[in-house]
């Protein structure tokens, strides 16, 4: 299939190196021109924010191991797609990617993702997004830290519709880059505590054309407790409705 030229961008974007042979693989089969993009893009190497940090409780850590444990030995076996392979995390895109004919210099300069956009560790976003090509699927370790708050002691509604549309969004960008948010439902089952780790997973349900339906759930680590769920869609942009403003 063809991809656009932003979608290439958007793709090299996600495959700077990583130290992670198996991601590498895959990212240049999504992204054959990458080379020279992620030179380009920046002038030193990005901070990886899905990496631990001393914020990290106990129980984000031991997640974390485990599942990259198995993202490292598949790129030490070579293999592709089988076991679940983690994704590196940025501040910044593209500044020509950042879309609007509106957005003034300072602005594209300034410009950060939503949520890697707090300096303290530990203080709002702390997650770590894992993929699996054979089931289609995306896991999301997170961390709500204290400037989340919505009820009392508890995690904010639109943080957790943010988290479930980074997860879904990283999905179906995944599938084709770039896409949009069409359409998020979601039902909130039980309340998050601040502070807790709880695990994100989406998966695909079908693909119509440019559309993307991807269904999602949160859930505490042990799986005991269903916090929310939620069914995504995503449609397929072109680079002029980005640049249209
Ligand atoms: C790294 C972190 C990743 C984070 C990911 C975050 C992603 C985001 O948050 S994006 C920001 C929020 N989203 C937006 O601002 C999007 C605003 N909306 C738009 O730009 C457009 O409406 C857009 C792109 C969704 C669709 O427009 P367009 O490309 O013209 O598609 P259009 O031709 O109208 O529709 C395509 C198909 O989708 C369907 N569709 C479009 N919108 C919807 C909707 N809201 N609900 C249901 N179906 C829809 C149409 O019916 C059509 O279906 P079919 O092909 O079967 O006829």
């Amino acid at each position: 299939m063809a991809r656009s030229a932003i979608g290439r961008l958007f793709a090299g974007l996600r495959c700077l190196p990583v130290g992670n042979t198996q991601l590498q693989t895959q990212c240049s089969r999504w992204s054959s021109e990458r080379t020279g993009v992620e030179a380009s893009m920046f002038s030193h190497k990005p901070r990886d924010f899905s990496l631990p940090n001393p914020s990290w409780g106990e129980e984000m850590k031991r997640l974390y191991k485990h599942y990259n444990l198995q993202s490292e030995e598949a790129a030490g076996q070579g293999e592709d797609g089988e076991w679940w392979t983690r994704l590196p995390s940025y501040n910044r895109s593209l500044k020509y990617a950042t879309g609007g004919v509106y957005l003034s210099k300072m602005i594209q300069s300034k410009a950060r993702l939503f949520t890697r956009n707090i300096r303290d560790p530990g203080a709002a976003f702390e997650y770590v997004l894992f993929f699996r090509n054979d089931k289609q699927r995306c896991l999301c370790i997170f961390q709500a830290g204290h400037l989340l708050e919505g009820p009392p002691g508890h995690v904010h509604g639109g943080a957790i519709a943010t988290m479930i549309d980074t997860v879904t969004g990283t999905h179906a960008s995944l599938l084709s880059a770039p896409v949009m948010t069409a359409n998020l439902n979601i039902n909130y089952r039980s309340p998050i505590p601040l502070g807790s780790t709880v695990l994100i997973e989406s998966t695909l349900d079908k693909e119509e054309g440019k559309k993307k339906f991807i269904s999602c759930k949160v859930s505490s680590t042990d799986g005991s407790k269903l916090h929310t769920e939620a069914t995504a869609l995503f449609v397929s942009i072109s680079v002029s409705h980005l640049l249209r403003g």
